[in-house]
């Protein structure tokens, strides 16, 4: 796959505060995730990619060329901020055939791209002409995200797109973005919930403290090397120590505890993969009624370490 985003000793300073310090990596088309606690450089990346700041020092290239002042480079990416940006009174039609027209579209070219924009981002036909104020978070995302494809960037910088999202709305979000990546076009993304992330992406960027954590959390980060499924998952359910009996009969625990309190079972695999080829008959046959299966102790949180407030 080939480098669309090349850094090298790339540094950003605020003064005296470090933002990113002397990192390394380069960005192949398809999918990247970028992780890190609170504070750790990724906004500063994001802006040193989108060309809103100058690095201090070192080099990025971003398609080849410099995105500092750079019109060239800049009209190939687009960038969704966590925040939201779409005015809530309008409707996402009228607001983005709006954009296009002020980007130099006439009307009618205006108005296709906009449509072919709210399909790609699923956003149900009847809702494209109400206003934005009745949407949920999830629609309000997509039509942040539509924003962002009106002029078919190769490259899309989305900062924190799931946040206040559900598990149904994330996976259908990570949906459209797979289905951007197979159609040629290029995601960077960061989220605190690492394993959405791990599911979506083929590549990471794990950031701590400005830097990039070292040579062995880079290998733990590509795809190739990681596991698929977690070595660990919470379960919650009616009756853990029954549940816990039954897995350990079918030889799948390396270990486990119970929270009597919170009814959860906090379960180490022998197998993982053993485990969740056969998931669903296994939970069923145990008889124990379930509540909630959660992964715990994803090859990114490890990575990563703890941090400050780093979420999953
Ligand atoms: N404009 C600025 N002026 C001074 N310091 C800044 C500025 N922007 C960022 N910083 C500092 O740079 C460091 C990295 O911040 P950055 O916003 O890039 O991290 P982040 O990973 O995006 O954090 P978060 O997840 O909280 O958004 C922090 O110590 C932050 O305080």
């Amino acid at each position: 796959m080939s480098t669309i985003v090349q850094a090298e000793n790339l540094s950003r300073f605020y003064g005296v505060v470090l933002g990113l310090n002397n990192v390394n990596f380069r960005i192949r088309r398809g999918i990247t995730g970028l992780v890190g606690p609170n504070g750790a450089g990724k906004t500063t990346l994001f802006r040193l990619l989108t060309g809103q700041v100058k690095p201090s020092s070192g080099t990025i290239t971003v398609f080849g060329g410099n995105p500092w002042n750079n019109p060239d480079v800049q009209a190939r990416l687009a960038y969704c901020p966590e925040s939201e940006t779409v005015p809530a009174g309008l409707r996402p039609l009228e607001w983005l055939t709006g954009l296009g027209m002020i980007s130099g579209l006439s009307a009618s070219d205006a108005t296709k791209r906009a449509n072919e924009s709210l399909e790609r981002v699923k956003l149900a036909p009847q809702y494209w002409k109400k206003r934005i104020t009745t949407y949920s978070k999830g629609m309000r995302q997509r039509v942040k995200l539509a924003q962002c494809l009106m002029h078919a960037p190769e490259l899309i910088i989305l900062d924190e797109p799931m946040n206040g999202l559900d598990p149904m709305g994330r996976e259908e979000f990570s949906q459209v973005l797979r289905e951007l990546a197979r159609d040629g076009t290029s995601v960077l993304i960061s989220s605190h919930i690492l394993h959405d992330l791990e599911a979506l992406c083929s590549d990471f960027i794990l950031l701590r403290w400005g830097r990039i954590p070292n040579a062995a959390n880079q290998e733990v980060a590509s795809a190739e090397t990681r596991k698929r499924w977690p070595e660990a998952t919470t379960i919650r359910c009616e009756e853990p120590e029954k549940l816990a009996r039954y897995l350990f009969d079918q030889h799948l625990l390396r270990g486990c505890e119970i929270v009597p309190e919170s009814d959860t079972l906090h379960v180490r695999w022998r197998d993982a993969e053993q485990f969740y080829a056969g998931f669903d008959r296994y939970l069923l046959e145990s008889g124990v009624r379930i509540f909630e299966v959660r992964s715990t102790a994803t090859f990114l949180e490890k990575a990563v370490g703890p941090g400050p407030s780093l979420d999953s």
